[in-house]
């Protein structure tokens, strides 16, 4: 992907409720605009970077582009789960993201006692990773 790595940055705004609710993993949705400005060869699929929220730390993300298939959304989302615990919420404030690689297409799931364990055990790997090696992931 020539577009990569892609910075951005966007106002957080509120998606479904699900990612903290169902999945115990929060992801912050970026506006409509933002999704729609990615450049074309930075395709559907879960990716891996770094993010921060205003002027705050740099954290490790991973970011998650598309429909969502195990939802059936009906609009193309980009939710950015930060490896980092928020004292609270931070929606309306700005999110900058650098995404630096890419993990895999999205898939579908049975039920999401599947989904939930696979996407808790893909964020600890990508947890384990060195900011040296994050730039070689393949998890
Ligand atoms: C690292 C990561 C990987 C994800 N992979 C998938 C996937 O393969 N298939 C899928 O349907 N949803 C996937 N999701 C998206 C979740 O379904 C989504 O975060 C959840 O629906 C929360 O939506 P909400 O922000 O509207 O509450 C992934 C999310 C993250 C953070
Ligand atoms: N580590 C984190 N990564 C991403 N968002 C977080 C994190 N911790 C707290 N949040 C908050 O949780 C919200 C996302 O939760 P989520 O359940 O996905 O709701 P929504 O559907 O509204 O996006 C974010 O907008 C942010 O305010
Ligand atoms: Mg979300």
């Amino acid at each position: 992907m020539r577009s990569l790595p892609y910075f951005c940055r966007g106002q957080v705004v509120r998606g479904f409720g699900r990612g903290s609710k169902q999945l115990g993993i929060p992801t912050a949705n970026f506006p409509e605009q933002v999704v729609d400005s990615l450049p074309a060869d930075v395709s559907t699929g879960i990716y891996y970077g770094w993010a921060s929220v205003g002027s705050g730390d740099v954290h490790k993300m991973v970011v998650s582009i598309g429909w969502n298939p195990y939802y059936k959304n009906m609009k193309k989302s980009m939710e950015t789960h930060i490896m980092h615990t928020f004292k609270e919420d931070f929606y309306g404030e700005i999110l900058n993201v650098a995404i630096v690689g890419y993990l895999r297409p999205e898939k579908n799931f049975d039920s999401l006692g599947f989904l939930s364990p696979f996407l808790n055990g893909e964020i600890e790997k990508v947890k384990k990773v060195n900011m040296v090696d994050i730039f070689s992931l393949q998890v």
